[in-house]
């Protein structure tokens, strides 16, 4: 049972909702694929919980081809997509080829997510679809940006910006995308971009009326440092992992 694009698609005519997580290694990867999840996406957020870093800017090329070939190696049959990281990209369509094409080969991806509607994103995602690359795209919440929103700040509050969103997805949809990340803008947004696009859309803090729901693994095994005020542990690792290290030490220094 392979998922597949044409899959992905089906399920939102259906109304059958798809759900993401995201995985960062093998051990990552082989726990959502055995719980049955539907796409497993190798997100640039790992530069955050994972690697320490405080946003996804300084994350590489060369560190995410690193964890997405572990990834690959975890999967037997969810859907996997890779994060194009920033900057590599961005600065032509034809850099965004190379890069998107270096993924696919080196990691062996179904799919690669890259961040932005706007009219230049799109021409990028049109020349993506257009030599056989399933793309995703990612708008409101744009992590890539951060420093310009000045913060992981919920987008789209405003009239003006909601319809700029809408417009961005829009374009996507015409560029070739197969599915869109939603993140964090108001329910009522969302609602309105699910509705109107053929494609289906991933909310994360985007609220209930989205196609499917994606989360970083680590803030749902709340194992996570810190995390988004939307995402909604439905473990806590954090302190087991750390209650067991505790006694472990406690048993070593054990004197016999
Ligand atoms: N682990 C973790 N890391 C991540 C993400 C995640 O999903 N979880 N997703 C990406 C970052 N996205 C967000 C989205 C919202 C917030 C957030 O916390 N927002 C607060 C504070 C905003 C502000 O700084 O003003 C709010 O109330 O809106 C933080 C990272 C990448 N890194
Ligand atoms: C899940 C999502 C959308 C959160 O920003 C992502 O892109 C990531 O994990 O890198
Ligand atoms: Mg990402």
């Amino acid at each position: 049972m392979t998922i597949t694009v044409s899959q992905i698609n089906r399920w939102k005519q259906e109304g059958r909702a798809i759900a993401a997580l995201t995985a960062w290694d093998y051990l990552s990867a082989q726990l959502v694929d055995a719980a049955g999840v539907d796409i497993a996406l190798v997100g640039d957020s790992l530069a955050m919980p994972v690697l320490g870093y405080e946003t996804t800017v300084p994350l590489t090329l060369d560190e995410i081809i690193h964890h997405a070939k572990a990834v690959r190696r975890g999967l037997s049959n969810a859907f996997m997509v890779v994060d194009l990281p920033f900057l590599s990209y961005q600065v032509s369509p034809e850099q965004a080829l190379v890069t998107a094409g270096k993924v696919m080969k080196e990691t062996g991806t179904q799919g690669v997510k890259l961040e932005g509607g706007h009219p230049a994103m799109a021409a990028t995602v049109a020349r993506l679809t257009q030599i056989g690359i399933p793309v995703m795209g990612h708008v409101g919440l744009t992590p890539q940006s951060v420093h310009q929103f000045g913060g992981f700040r919920k987008q789209g509050k405003t009239a003006k910006e909601a319809e700029r969103i809408l417009q961005e997805a829009q374009a996507l949809e015409r560029a070739g995308a197969f599915a869109i990340v939603l993140e964090h803008i108001p329910q009522d947004v969302a609602k309105a971009i699910t509705q109107t696009l053929g494609i289906p859309t991933i909310g994360i803090g985007a609220g209930p009326h989205c196609d499917g729901q994606v989360l970083v693994t680590s803030d749902l095994w709340g194992l996570s440092e810190w995390q988004p005020p939307f995402a909604q542990p439905l473990a806590d690792l954090r302190s087991q992992a750390i209650n067991a290290v505790q006694q472990f030490c406690n048993q070593v220094r054990q004197t016999p």
